[in-house]
Formats: structure tokens, C-alpha cells, sequence
């Protein structure tokens, strides 16, 4: 074969090559190996008899992975490509590893608002990648008709192939995995969590009341959430607000957000991710999981918690989970509702916090409903707290757990989708992009302003100022997501919530720390797919007299 031959050959595979991951991406390991190394290997010899077998391999190598990556930048600028429809940002359409490079630094919430200022309510931020800032979309795409969960979602559950319920993206399989979750966070169940969250709340009371000087505030609510998880899922073996982080479990939750952000965009990767350091962390995590859940089985229930739900002790369903299951939405349980509860606590109490005014009127609310004496434990007054949950509503606002949102993407092979005004492609990932929504203009009067009042005034309980228009749309505010993959957790982050801060504030005072300035902690928010502060919250903290 002349050389010129072999070199098309070659180049002609890549093609081929192209259009196989086009039609089907394949994630199986010996195939990729098969496709992006062997074949160019086999094909060199083609090209030994010009080259000598050194330089054929690397001429092949060269050829191959070319003519394969301009096929494939060429098509995803092309208007052939599906998503071409959508603006966007060259790199982003060429390349998911630009939201990788973009998501690593921690700022793809603000960069990604960015882009929709600039290109509009839909931006292409990957090459089959779209951004939604558009309330109409909400429903269609999140409610009970729309798009169900997308890859990335898999990708970053913790232990495939036993994915726990918020990686299982066939719409019936995950409805029926929710079953238990949803049994777990009625209020009747809710009742008999009660006596676990006082524990916890009391002993965090207790830590801070003891505290001399300056503490962090954040941290000891990170141990709070994720001690009375522990409690919920394990029955216990956490001990963070005695101990601290000894086991570094805290941290590696914590730590791993880059992680997430590479799975989030490119989610292939996580076919490959048993083989990288970082799942070393997961692993140490499983095993913590797997020696609790063993020590609880051995013990059987002594309260109806999560566990008791998630491991089928409740006996409402015809077959009992297997054990890995139960790890894996134990191990859920933890992350999901640790990291996010303590996040919105410490962001509500900075906002309080550097807002005497906040401050003061939520101080006054507590003392009306739970004056000295009267049990701020007890959850009956919670409801009539308007203030309260405007506080905490302002803070999920601004501060959304899940800044860039959940992705969402049509079922596999299922073909298109038209959602609202909306194509989508099949094969397209796509989100509403919680942080843009929550301060759009069209949806909230100033937007980028912590103004509580604006919950009281869309509820009729306040007047708005007069002289401009007021603006609150309620659909656009989804901190807790929307449809039946929504936070399944919500009525207990709320309830928890609320019992902090009651409790809280009826015993103790907080002033920040002389001389820090709050104002720093905005420019440290990081988006690791779940929000997180890299500041800390530095607080006195006083008993009340
Ligand atoms: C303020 C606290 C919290 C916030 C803001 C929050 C927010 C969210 C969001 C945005 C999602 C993604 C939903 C979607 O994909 O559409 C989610 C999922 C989830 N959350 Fe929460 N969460 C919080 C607390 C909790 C708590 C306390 C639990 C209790 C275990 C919990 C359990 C879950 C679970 C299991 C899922 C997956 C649901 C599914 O895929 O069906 N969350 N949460």
C-alpha cells in the first residue's frame, strides 16, 4: 500500500471513529481502549514498510487523533450540530473541559450568568450542553412531564453500579427507589425525628455557650447537620460536635468539590474515576458507611429514623433492600443534607449578622413566640415565624445550595424533546441555572440586594416601597429544585432549620469578630456543584442575660 493510502486509512478510521461516539458514545473501558489506542496501533503497521515501526506508530498516532479531533471540532461549530440553534462561547462548544477549567476555579455560578447576560435565556455552555434562565421553562422541563435526570447526576452519585436515588435517572426505576424516601419525610415521621434534632441542637447550644472568644460558626453548624445525620442514618458513631473532624470525613466531603465539578460537565469520567486518587476518599467514606450499617443491623431499630425507612424495617415494601443499597442512600442522606443545612444556616446567620436590623427584628420574633421560659425546641410556633422563614427564603435566594442546578437531559435514544419554547436535542444536557433565575430582575426587584421584606410584601403582609414597581415571582425561587426529583429532604432541612435558630437565638447572642469584614465572605462563594464558603464565619458568641 502506498504511503498516501495508508495515511487516508488511518484517517478514515478516525472518521469512523467519530461516528461511532456520535451515535453512541460507548463508556465501556475495553471498547474505549479499543477505539482511541489499539486500532491506531493496529493500523501502523500499515505505514512500517515507509516508516520503520517507531516513527509509523507515532505518525499513526498523530494521523488518528488528528484527523479524529478536527472531525469533531469542525461538527460542533458546525450548524449541522443540533445545539448549534444556541449561542454560546466558542471554547464552551468546542470543548466540555472549558467548564471544567471555568467550574474548577469555583466561579462557573458567576460565569455562567455572565453568559446569560451577554447571549440571552438559553446559552450553550458545552458542546451538547445548554443553560436555561427562563421561569417559563421551570415546569415544563422540571415538573412531572419534563426531562428526567441527566448524566452528570449518575456520574456524581457515590458508588455506581449501586447508585443511590438521586443517580437513577429512568423516570419509573427512580419513583419507585424514591418510595421509602417519601414514607421517611411525612409528618408523621417527620414527629419521630424530633427527639434526635433536640439532641443535636442542644448539644450544639451547649458547645457554643461554652466557647470562649472567637469560634467559627460555619463548622460548628457543618458538625451539627452532619452529627444528627449520622444519628438519622447510622444511629450515631459521628461525634463531631465532641471530637471535631477526627476521622477527616467533614473534609473530604468538603474537598472533593472539584471532583464533582469535572463529573458535572464531563460525566464520562466517572466510568474511569475507581482509578483516580480522589476515590480513595470515597472509598474511606463507604467503609465508615458500610461499618455503621453493619453495627445497625446487628442492633435492629430502637426509633423509627431514616434508616429505618431506607433499610425497609417499616416493611412497606414486598422485598427488603440489599445492604449496598442501603450504604449507598445512607451515604446520600449524610452528604445531601449536611453540607446543604449548614450552608444555609451559616449564610443566614452572616446576612443576619451584617444586617443589625435583620438581626434585631428576627431577635424580636423569637422573643414574641418563645419568650425565656417557653421550650424553643418545640415546634409550634414555627409556622407563624413569617420573618423567620423570609430570612432563611432571602438566603436560599442569593445563596442557592445548588447554584448551576440540576441537570436534566432527554431519556437516551428517546429521541427530542420541546420543552416550553424550548428544543432540546436528544443527548443534550441541560439545567435551569438556579443562581441566574434567583437574581434576574424580571423575577425579583433588586436582585443582588439581601432584602428579607420581599417575601412578607409578595404575601400581602407588608406594603412595598412606593415609587417603583415591585417585583416576585414565586415559581422562579427553587432552591429546593422542582417536580418529583426535587429535594425529597425539604420539610426536615425546614424544620431544622428553624429549631437552630429558634433555640439559638432565645439563649445566646452573636456579634462578628472586631475588625472582619463581612463583606469579604461574597467574594469567597465557590460553586462545587454544591455552594460552599471558603470563609469562614468568625463569631463571639454570649449567653443572654
Ligand atoms: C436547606 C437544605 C437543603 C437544600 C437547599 C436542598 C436542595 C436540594 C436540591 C436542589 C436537590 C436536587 C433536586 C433535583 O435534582 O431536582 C436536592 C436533592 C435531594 N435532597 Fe436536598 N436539600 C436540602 C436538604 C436536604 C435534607 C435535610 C435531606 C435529607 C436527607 C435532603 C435529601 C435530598 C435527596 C435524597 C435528594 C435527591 C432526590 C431525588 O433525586 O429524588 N436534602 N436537594
Amino acid at each position: 500500500m502506498k504511503p498516501t493510502d495508508a495515511l487516508v486509512t488511518v484517517g478514515g478510521a478516525a472518521l469512523v471513529c467519530h461516528l461511532i461516539y456520535n451515535k453512541w458514545e460507548p463508556t465501556y473501558i475495553p471498547a474505549t481502549t479499543f477505539m482511541l489506542l489499539l486500532l491506531p496501533l493496529g493500523l501502523s503497521t500499515l505505514l512500517v514498510p515507509h516508516y520503520g515501526p517507531a516513527l509509523a506508530l507515532i505518525v499513526a498516532l498523530a494521523t488518528y487523533h488528528g484527523v479524529l479531533l478536527t472531525s469533531i471540532s469542525l461538527y460542533r461549530v458546525s450548524p449541522w450540530h443540533p445545539v448549534s440553534r444556541y449561542p454560546g462561547p466558542l471554547p464552551a462548544k468546542l470543548s466540555k473541559w472549558w467548564m471544567v477549567w471555568k467550574g474548577c476555579h469555583g466561579k462557573q455560578h458567576l460565569y455562567i450568568r455572565a453568559l446569560h447576560d451577554r447571549y440571552g435565556d438559553v446559552v450553550r455552555i458545552g458542546p451538547n450542553d445548554i443553560s436555561i434562565r427562563d421561569v417559563d421553562a421551570v415546569a415544563p422541563m422540571m415538573g412531572t412531564n419534563g426531562l428526567p435526570k441527566g448524566p452528570s447526576t449518575y456520574a456524581m452519585a457515590m458508588e455506581p453500579p449501586i447508585v443511590s436515588v438521586i443517580g437513577i435517572r429512568d423516570p419509573v426505576a427512580h419513583a419507585r427507589r424514591r418510595r421509602p424516601w417519601t414514607r421517611a419525610f411525612s409528618t408523621t415521621a417527620l414527629k419521630e425525628y424530633e427527639p434526635t434534632l433536640v439532641k443535636n441542637i442542644t448539644r450544639l447550644y451547649e458547645q457554643l455557650a461554652n466557647q470562649k472568644g472567637s469560634v467559627n460558626l460555619a463548622t460548628w453548624f457543618s458538625w451539627m447537620t452532619y452529627d444528627f445525620m449520622g444519628d438519622m442514618v447510622f444511629g450515631g458513631g459521628s461525634d463531631m460536635l465532641t471530637h471535631g473532624d477526627k476521622d477527616g470525613i467533614w473534609s473530604m466531603l468538603t474537598n472533593g468539590g472539584e471532583g464533582h465539578v469535572m463529573y458535572h460537565h464531563v460525566p464520562w469520567l466517572a466510568h474511569f474515576a475507581k482509578r483516580l486518587p480522589m476515590s480513595l476518599q470515597v472509598k474511606k467514606m463507604r467503609r465508615w458507611a458500610l461499618e455503621r450499617t453493619v453495627a445497625r443491623y446487628k442492633h435492629g431499630a430502637t426509633t423509627k429514623d431514616l434508616f429505618y425507612y431506607l433499610s425497609n424495617e417499616d416493611g412497606a415494601e414486598k422485598m427488603s433492600p440489599p445492604a449496598g443499597q442501603v450504604i449507598s442512600e445512607g451515604v446520600l442522606a449524610t452528604i445531601a443534607a449536611s453540607d446543604t443545612t449548614s450552608s444555609v444556616l451559616s449564610n443566614a446567620f452572616w446576612n443576619i449578622l451584617r444586617y443589625p436590623q435583620y438581626y434585631k427584628r428576627l431577635q424580636a420574633e423569637v422573643d414574641q413566640y418563645y419568650p425565656a421560659g417557653e421550650n424553643a425546641l418545640n415546634p409550634k410556633h414555627y409556622s407563624k415565624m413569617v420573618f423567620l422563614d423570609a430570612v432563611l427564603n432571602e438566603t436560599m435566594r442569593m445563596y442557592p445550595v445548588v447554584p448551576s442546578g440540576s441537570e436534566r437531559a432527554p431519556i437516551p435514544g428517546k429521541g427530542d424533546r420541546t420543552i416550553g419554547p424550548y428544543f432540546i436535542p436528544n443527548g443534550t444536557q441541560t439545567r435551569i441555572h438556579f443562581w441566574s433565575l434567583h437574581r434576574d430582575a424580571r423575577y425579583f426587584t433588586h436582585p443582588d440586594t439581601f432584602w428579607p421584606e420581599r417575601f412578607l410584601i409578595a404575601e400581602g403582609l407588608e406594603r412595598a416601597p412606593e415609587g417603583e414597581p415591585f417585583m416576585q415571582n414565586a415559581n422562579a425561587f427553587i432552591p429546593f429544585s422542582f417536580g418529583p426529583s426535587n429535594c425529597v429532604g425539604k420539610n426536615l432541612a425546614q424544620v431544622e432549620m428553624r429549631m437552630v435558630f429558634c433555640h439559638l437565638l432565645q439563649n445566646l447572642e452573636f456579634e462578628l469578630e472586631k475588625g472582619w469584614d463581612p463583606a469579604e465572605r461574597d467574594h469567597t462563594i465557590e460553586d462545587h456543584v454544591v455552594i460552599s464558603m471558603k470563609s469562614p464565619l468568625p463569631v463571639v458568641v454570649r449567653r443572654r442575660t
